[in-house]
């Protein structure tokens, strides 16, 4: 008899009187075996399953054999998320932890009718978040395509907790918008990459400048203000869970 049946018969005396190993809402809702059999899982086999032929197995391994054989996965992934469930650790970045995280703002002054609003935008969010304006240094730069570098030399110095890049892309009549746009956004990416510093991409990329205003600050919100709030909660999140 293969090793796993006589464990498995053995754990189904074991469990066969027990209540589901399962969380009650992990066996009634989320195991798709449990959903029409409506009975909670008593006994999932861990070992390594292979399916030997029926005929050699009594009843209760039968019962265990097929409840595992015809749905070890659904079975498996089931007992698996449970337990996953129940020592999960969720790490989360507070937005209400603010207070003493420093940030660093590179703005870009091209097209500046929409980048002003979206720095005004994430400076308002910082103060309405408890960050202090000592704790606050706004670069400006040329234009989007210059942002990731000063970005990067800003995540290099270690003074910032994270950084927020805005920029305005706004597409004209030729394709040196993608170039632009393309590459201000993998410049922030590497940015934070290679610092080891979170770098938020408030970098409007639009097809024309309606668009863009309706982004800082008009009908669309203000995607300066939302970048700074995901820096806060990238910052809280690095400070408070992810040291080195
Ligand atoms: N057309 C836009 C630019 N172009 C300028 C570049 O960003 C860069 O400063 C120049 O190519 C020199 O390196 N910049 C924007 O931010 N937005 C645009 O729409
Ligand atoms: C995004 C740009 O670089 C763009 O504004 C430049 O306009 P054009 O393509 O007409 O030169």
């Amino acid at each position: 008899m293969a090793a796993w049946a006589s464990s498995s018969s053995s754990s189904l005396a074991n469990y066969s009187s027990s209540t589901s190993i399962l969380p009650r809402t992990a066996s009634k809702t989320s195991c798709p075996f449990n959903s029409h059999q409506h009975r909670p899982v008593t006994s999932v086999s861990l070992l390594p399953y292979h399916r030997p032929s029926t005929s050699s197995l009594s009843w209760a391994q039968k019962e265990v054999g097929i409840r595992i054989g015809w749905n070890i996965g659904e079975e498996k992934a089931c007992l698996a998320s449970a337990l996953r469930t129940s020592a999960v650790r969720q790490l989360t970045g507070s937005l209400t932890s603010a207070e003493g995280l420093r940030f660093g703002i590179v703005v870009a002054r091209f097209n500046e009718i929409v980048t002003k609003p979206l720095l005004e935008g994430a400076l308002d969010t910082f103060k309405k978040y408890s960050v202090k304006e000592e704790d606050v240094d706004v670069v400006w730069v040329p234009g989007s395509f210059e942002i990731g570098v000063v970005a990067e030399r800003l995540g290099r110095s270690k003074k910032y907790d994270a950084i927020v890049c805005i920029g305005a892309v706004v597409r004209g009549d030729t394709t040196h918008y993608d170039a632009v746009a393309n590459s201000a956004a993998s410049g922030v990416l590497s940015a934070g990459m290679n610092s080891g510093v979170p770098c938020i991409f408030g970098v409007l990329t639009c097809d024309n400048m309606d668009q863009a205003l309706n982004r800082a600050g008009g009908k669309s919100g203000n995607k300066g203000a939302e970048a700074a709030l995901t820096a806060i909660e990238m910052a809280s999140l690095f400070e408070h869970h992810l040291k080195l």
